[in-house]
């Protein structure tokens, strides 16, 4: 089965999120991605990923991918957040976190705890299709 993977990143981390799946563009694109609405735009836009689009983080979207997350539809998340920042739905990227935590799904917060998911999923991968 394709990795399923959730991309998030607020808005002062956008170019890091999209530098960063750049990089990893060739294992993404072997994925189910889904993201946050202006993540997800950008990554469509300027990589040519398929990504399915939720809402934007501030209109529901990290909830939508919580609820995805809780029932067993998502393998990992990576959440560029932006800690310098305060966010108006603070409590929804909250809630997001603690599924993760709930549910025991691993969560990158950064580029590099991202690099170590995606590298442990990418041997995973090879792995499982050798
Ligand atoms: O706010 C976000 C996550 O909390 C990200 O949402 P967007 O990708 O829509 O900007």
């Amino acid at each position: 089965m394709k990795p399923r993977i959730a991309l998030i990143a607020h808005d002062k981390k956008k170019d890091d999120m999209i530098a960063f799946a750049g990089e990893y563009r060739d294992f993404l694109a072997g994925c189910n991605l889904v993201a946050t609405g202006t993540t997800g735009s950008r990554l469509i836009n300027e990589l040519g990923l398929a990504v399915e689009c939720m809402h934007s983080g501030p209109f529901g979207g990290d909830l939508q991918i919580g609820a995805r997350l809780v029932t067993g539809e998502i393998d990992c998340v990576i959440f560029l957040r932006d800690p310098m920042t305060p966010q108006p739905h603070e409590p929804d990227i909250n809630a997001l976190v603690r599924a993760c935590d709930v549910h025991d799904v691993a969560c990158a917060t950064n580029v590099s705890t991202a690099r170590l998911v995606l590298g442990r999923l990418i041997s995973t991968n090879r792995e499982t299709t050798a």
